[in-house]
């Protein structure tokens, strides 16, 4: 119940925070419309007496009446549609920002592989245009009980028995009921097919995907998964509306048996002289007007409540943003300098809902001040490893000490803002080359000096030489004054912009130089080596992965996994002259680099 309440107003706080008098405007037309159906048929029956009693001045303020209704009317409903218009479109920006704070805010990397996660995420997308929809739901719905609660007002007036009429209502809003949670059932039944549909047109029309698409012919295997998923989700959805359309027909039935008594009883009632013929036009009036409101609460009935229940997958976002934020219980700030370093004890990880642990045992010093390089075959845990240490994930085991607090009792948000580097799937920021690279941290992105630093220590420094406008060049071809640039510039943006935080207690580098041949990586990491020691006072740890041997070489430690498992651990040296894994396959490198 709270949950449906926080539903309900966080989206029409959505559209009264984005228009609040055109939402406000809106409510109070909506609750004058629902009044005018009822009321020119009040005004009906008060002229059709006059007229059969032969009485002018009634006669003519019921036509005043009526008239003065039309024309309120009229012009209500144009103002009406345009405040509509305004407060969807408004909220529809301020929920969209909401959507994109919760997606992008939750706590580390664990909910994007959560298909319940995935799944209620792409039902939000699928209908995020539904949540800007409250005010307008909420307005429609109000009105059209208001003209329902009017209507019944006047038909008992008549005679109580025509309230009858009320009754079929409810069963027509009953059957509108069950016809929305038949849509509702059939969404979310189609949501994982639906996600992979998208998926595949995604990749299919994605430029990242071309070439492949191409080289290997891939178009017509898409096309074939894309039309089954399409298949399944249109069936689904298909018989889910027959079924609801079908409850439609019912409802029709239903409503038509309704307006053929009430007419009927009204004229038996005023065939016995129990009613005039003003209320035999009133109960005509009404009768149709109850069709129309009991269709107008029927649609916006079915609309709050789809709305509702989308709102409640926004709740249900929120709570686990809220859950994943948990702050710790007893929380320690991040040490303003590291003086000893990252402790791991007996770190066990596995991805979730995977029984099968990606990382064993895994336990490791990492001293202050130190250049650390990770190797390992592919799948070895090497990026696992910088993902815990980002704080993406938490072990399942064991314990990440950082100079003696525990990585768990350090906020988040409080650590993200000490680690920095590059990743191997860094993203192309798109806009001013100054604010792609100073994205990292806002408040230098108008300081060229300490942009230009950051760009030198990337060595991307020509790189924005050779842009057209320097720094203020748009990055991008997809826009119209943009830029585009090599895969191996826009990683060395990438790397200056993981060079550009301040005051970093761990920099952590996963191959993100793979577009760059192996003496430029080489070059880039001995720079950044040492820039890491020249700096040690902070006791900045830096944490290299690579592939490549000669790169890996260059660090104080080579922690060499394999399996999940520390294999080796120690300097270069010290690693070459033990003759185990890292001597076996540096000289395989090196030898297939000599013959190369
Ligand atoms: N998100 C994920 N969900 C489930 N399993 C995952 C996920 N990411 C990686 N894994 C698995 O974890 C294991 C270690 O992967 P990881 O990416 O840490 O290896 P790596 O040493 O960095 O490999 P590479 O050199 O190929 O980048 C692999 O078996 C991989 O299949």
């Amino acid at each position: 119940m709270r949950d449906t309440f926080r539903a309900f107003t966080t989206t029409i706080g959505f559209g009264f925070r984005a228009a609040p008098r055109h939402a406000a405007a809106q409510i109070a037309m909506e609750v004058l419309l629902s009044l005018a159906g009822p009321a020119i048929a009040y005004g009906g029956k008060l002229l059709v007496d006059a007229a059969v009693d032969g009485e002018a001045r009634p006669a003519v303020i019921a036509t005043a009446l009526i008239s003065a209704i039309v024309a309120g009317l009229i012009i209500t409903i144009y103002y009406s549609v345009h405040c509509s218009f305004c407060v969807l479109e408004r909220s529809q920006v301020v929920a969209d920002r909401k959507l994109m704070r919760l997606i992008g805010g939750i706590h580390g990397l664990a909910h994007h592989e959560q298909s319940e996660y995935l799944d209620q995420v792409q039902r939000i997308r699928e209908e995020r245009e539904s949540l800007a929809g409250m005010v307008n739901a909420t307005a429609g719905l109000g009105s059209a009980v208001l003209g329902f609660v009017a209507t019944a007002v006047l038909l008992a007036r008549v005679h109580p028995g025509l309230l009858a009429l009320v009754l079929l209502a409810v069963v027509s809003l009953l059957i509108a009921r069950r016809a929305n949670d038949l849509a509702i059932e059939a969404q979310e039944d189609t949501s994982e097919t639906e996600r992979l549909r998208r998926h595949l047109y995604d990749v299919g029309t994605a430029a990242p995907a071309g070439k492949e698409l191409r080289v290997f012919g891939l178009v017509p295997e898409l096309l074939t998964r894309h039309h089954r998923a399409s298949d399944d989700v249109l069936d689904a959805r298909n018989r889910a509306d027959w079924r609801a359309a079908r409850l439609g027909s019912l409802d029709a039935l239903v409503n038509a048996a309704g307006f053929i008594g009430a007419i009927v009883a009204v004229l038996l009632l005023a065939m016995d002289g129990r009613a005039t013929p003003g209320d035999v036009v009133l109960v005509v009036g009404l009768a149709m007007e109850m069709g129309e409101v009991i269709s107008r609460t029927a649609e916006y009935g079915g609309e709050f409540l789809w709305t509702m229940e989308q709102a409640r997958r926004l709740v249900w976002l929120e709570r686990y943003a809220e859950d994943a934020a948990a702050a710790p219980a007893d929380p320690a700030a991040p040490p303003a300098a590291l003086t000893t370093g990252i402790n791991l004890t007996d770190v066990t990880f596995r991805y979730p809902g995977s029984d099968r642990p990606v990382l064993e045992n895994v336990s490791l010093h990492l001293p202050a001040g130190s250049v650390v390089s990770l190797v390992g075959d592919n799948g070895a845990g090497k990026t696992s490893l910088v993902k815990l240490l980002c704080d993406f994930y938490r072990p399942d085991e064991g314990q990440i000490i950082v100079d003696g607090r525990d990585l768990r009792d350090i906020p988040s948000e409080e650590w993200r803002d000490r680690v920095t580097g590059a990743f191997q799937d860094y993203v192309d920021f798109e806009f001013r080359a100054r604010e792609s690279v100073g994205v990292s941290s806002p408040s230098h992105i108008g300081d060229d000096a300490v942009l230009h630093t950051a760009l030198d220590r990337a060595d991307a420094t020509a790189v924005v030489g050779g842009l057209p406008r320097g720094l203020d060049t748009q990055l991008g071809t997809t826009w119209g004054d943009g830029t585009d640039l090599s895969g191996g510039q826009w990683q060395r943006l990438a790397l200056a912009r993981g060079l550009l935080r301040p005051d970093p207690l761990l920099v952590v580098f996963d191959e993100p130089t793979a577009a760059l041949d192996a003496q430029t990586e080489h070059a880039l990491f001995d720079r950044f080596a040492r820039a890491a020691r020249a700096g040690a006072g902070g006791g900045t740890i830096t944490l290299l992965v690579s592939h490549r041997f000669s790169t890996a070489r260059m660090a104080d430690i080579i922690v060499v996994l394999d399996g999940g498992r520390i294999r080796e651990i120690g300097s270069h040296e010290e690693l070459m002259s033990r003759g185990g894994l890292y001597a076996e396959l540096y000289d395989i490198q090196s030898r297939a680099y000599l013959e190369a």
